[in-house]
Order: structure tokens, then sequence, then C-alpha cells
């Protein structure tokens, strides 16, 4: 497969799918990455890699290393077919485990994306930020009242600066017999800070 666009937004229809394993969409994908603030050269983290489709778009638009984690062994196997499809598997460091363990065994990096906290939001979200370089960038999206909550208070008590909290719901075109309908999808908050 080859990408030849230096944008962001991959079509989610170019990535493999599995049933039981999510993906980020392409509209919310590209927010993330906008805010991640990617710069060449740099190492970063994906924590619920899912589908892989945001350490494909890391690894695309510089080059990272990325250090794609999920407790879901369907996602690594999927993040792993995803990554070879789109040439970026050299890029990253695949590791099937819950981020709560793994990230105490990774190094400092300058991008870190969470995507998925199952049980543990103030250690994840904490654990990440100590793997974060100074001038680094933290982004995390949710769709959980709970999560939403928990992340906010490890952000504010880890220091985060700039925190911002922008919340989107996406609503796509449907075409019906008597013309073009919008269809609103569940919204989602995404978090973004700078350490
Ligand atoms: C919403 S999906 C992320 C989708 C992904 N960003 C993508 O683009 O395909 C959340 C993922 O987080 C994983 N997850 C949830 N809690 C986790 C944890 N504590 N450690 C590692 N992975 C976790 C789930 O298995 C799931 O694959």
């Amino acid at each position: 497969m080859t990408w030849n666009y230096k944008t962001p937004g991959i079509p989610d229809e170019l990535f493999d799918r599995t049933e039981n394993v999510p993906i980020t969409k392409e509209d919310i994908r590209s927010i993330i990455i906008s805010k991640l603030r990617l710069r060449e050269g740099i190492t970063a983290i994906d924590i619920g890699c899912g589908s892989g489709s945001i350490t494909v778009e890391i690894s695309l638009q510089t080059r990272a290393k990325v250090f794609a984690i999920d407790s879901d062994m369907d996602a690594i196997n999927l993040t792993e077919k995803n990554l070879t499809k789109f040439g970026v598997l050299n890029n990253a460091v695949i590791i099937h485990g819950r981020a709560q363990d793994v990230l105490p065994t990774l190094p400092m990096v300058e991008a870190i994306v969470i995507g998925g906290t199952t049980g543990e939001t103030d250690r994840i979200v904490k654990l990440a930020l100590s793997k974060l370089n100074k001038g680094g960038r933290l982004v995390l999206t949710s769709i959980l009242i709970e999560t939403i909550y928990n992340a906010l208070k490890a952000m504010q008590e880890s220091n985060l600066q700039d925190i911002d909290i922008t919340q989107v719901t996406i609503a796509k075109s449907k075409k019906t017999s008597s013309g073009t309908m919008m269809i609103s999808r569940n919204p989602v908050i995404i978090f973004s800070g700078t350490k």
C-alpha cells in the first residue's frame, strides 16, 4: 500500500478491520494528530493502539519510532497487519500488555496518545506523563464520563500545562430516497496538553 499524501486523515476503509477491534475514525484521528504537534525524529507511544491507525499516521508523518501497546491480542495482530500494509512496520515496537504494566519499561518520548485506559485511568495517565519529556505532548480521547473525570483529575494533579478539552460530535452524510441527511455519531472528548 502506498499512501502518497503528507496530510493526516487516511480514509478508514483503507485500514484492515476486524469486528471486535475499534478504530479511531479518520476525522477524530486528524484532530489527534494535529494536537500532537508532531516533529521529525521524535519517539512516541500509542496506548490502546487498537487497529494501529494512529501509529500508522504518526509514522507516516514523521518516520517516528512508535511504541504501540494494547492489552487485546486481536488488536495487536491487527496493528501489525496495518503497519505492514502501510509500510511502516519497522518504525514500530508492538507490545501486547496492559499499559499500566508496560509503560514503566519504556524510554522517555516526545508524544503520547491514550485511546484506552480500562480499569486504571488515573494510574495510566500519571505513568504516561512520567514518560513524557519536558515540552512533549499528551493527547487522550474518551467517550466515557468516568474516564473523562479521572483523566482531568490526573492531568491536573500531574501539573500538565495548557490543558485543552475539546468535545467533538461528528455528523456524516447519508443518502436517502429524498436527499442527503446528516447522521450524528457519539461525542468524543479530546484532552491535550504540554508537559
Ligand atoms: C478505542 S480503542 C483505540 C482505537 C485506536 N486508537 C485505533 O485507532 O484503532 C481502545 C483500545 O484500548 C485498548 N485498551 C484498553 N485499556 C487498555 C489498557 N489498560 N492497556 C492497554 N490497552 C488497553 C483496547 O483493547 C482497545 O483496543
